[in-house]
């Protein structure tokens, strides 16, 4: 958090590199989510790394590579172990989920990102109503809440337990797992009086895979609810339109016309 802090505070010139550049760029910095696409301002700064299988990052703050590589390694292994987690819950062996996405030579991104205390009564919007594009995400925040995840019709806040992780479900799992699980829909809120930060970590598959359901999960005569799509075009469909909910999942979902009368 202290080198995040940091990161933040660096001088404008310093930061103007990364400013604003485009979606697939492994440095990126910007206020709101890719304005440039969104119209839209929210109150969020954000720095954006790509973390694996190499580590991108500004030469200065000077502690900022050592403590980003360390960051990275860990909640990589974590999340890896949830992914196994993730295959034992589908009844699948532990190494399936992993298998079919490669995660052996997974993706992943750092993002940190800092809201500003409330401008005024009410809540502002640090981070409009998305999924993640990625497989697994661990968020881990300052003290100060401001996640909200949609469940059951409503914006919930979640207030994490001292010193844990929020996992949130991603759009990679979504697929992978044919619909068992769902990407989480979720948005951060501005309301404090203390700024917030949160860090995001997220693993993916390489970038040139292409997630599919693992068929096994499609023997249940649903069928397979997603087509193959290449990690890479996704992420770059998300992240170059307007955010807009789970739209960009849509990708990848398979359309089933139901014509009156033909349903058997
Ligand atoms: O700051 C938060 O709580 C949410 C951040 C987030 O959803 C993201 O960076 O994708
Ligand atoms: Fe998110």
């Amino acid at each position: 958090m202290e080198a995040c802090e940091e990161l933040f505070s660096s001088p404008e010139e310093e930061k103007a590199e990364y400013l604003e550049a485009g979606p697939m760029a492994p440095v990126r910095v910007g206020s709101g989510f890719y304005a440039a696409v969104d119209g839209a301002r929210y109150w969020r700064d954000y720095f954006k790394m790509f973390a694996h299988p190499e580590l991108h990052c500004p030469a200065t703050p000077a502690k900022l590579r050592e403590v980003a590589t360390e960051y990275a390694a860990t909640t990589r292994r974590l999340l890896l172990s949830l992914a196994t987690a993730v295959s034992e819950s589908l009844g699948l062996a532990s190494g399936r989920v992993s298998e079919a996405m490669r995660l052996d030579s997974c993706f992943q991104i750092l993002v940190a990102n800092r809201y500003p205390p409330a401008a005024g009564p009410g809540l502002g919007l640090g981070l409009p109503a998305h999924s993640d594009h990625g497989f697994l995400t661990l968020l881990f925040q300052n003290g100060v809440d401001g996640l909200q995840v949609h469940h059951g019709g409503r914006w919930l806040l979640a207030t994490p337990l001292p010193g844990a992780f929020f996992v949130i479900a991603g759009d990679q799992l979504e697929i992978v797992s044919n619909g068992r699980y769902k990407g989480v829909l979720h948005r951060a809120v501005v309301s404090g009086e203390r700024a917030r930060m949160s860090m995001v970590s997220m693993i993916s598959p390489c970038l040139d895979t292409v997630v599919e359901p693992v068929p096994e999960l499609a023997a249940d005569g649903q069928g397979l609810q997603f087509r193959g799509v290449r990690y890479i075009d996704y992420m770059e469909h998300q992240q170059s339109n307007k955010l807009s909910g789970k739209a960009a999942l849509d990708i990848a979902r398979v359309q089933r016309v139901v014509t009156a009368g033909t349903q058997n």
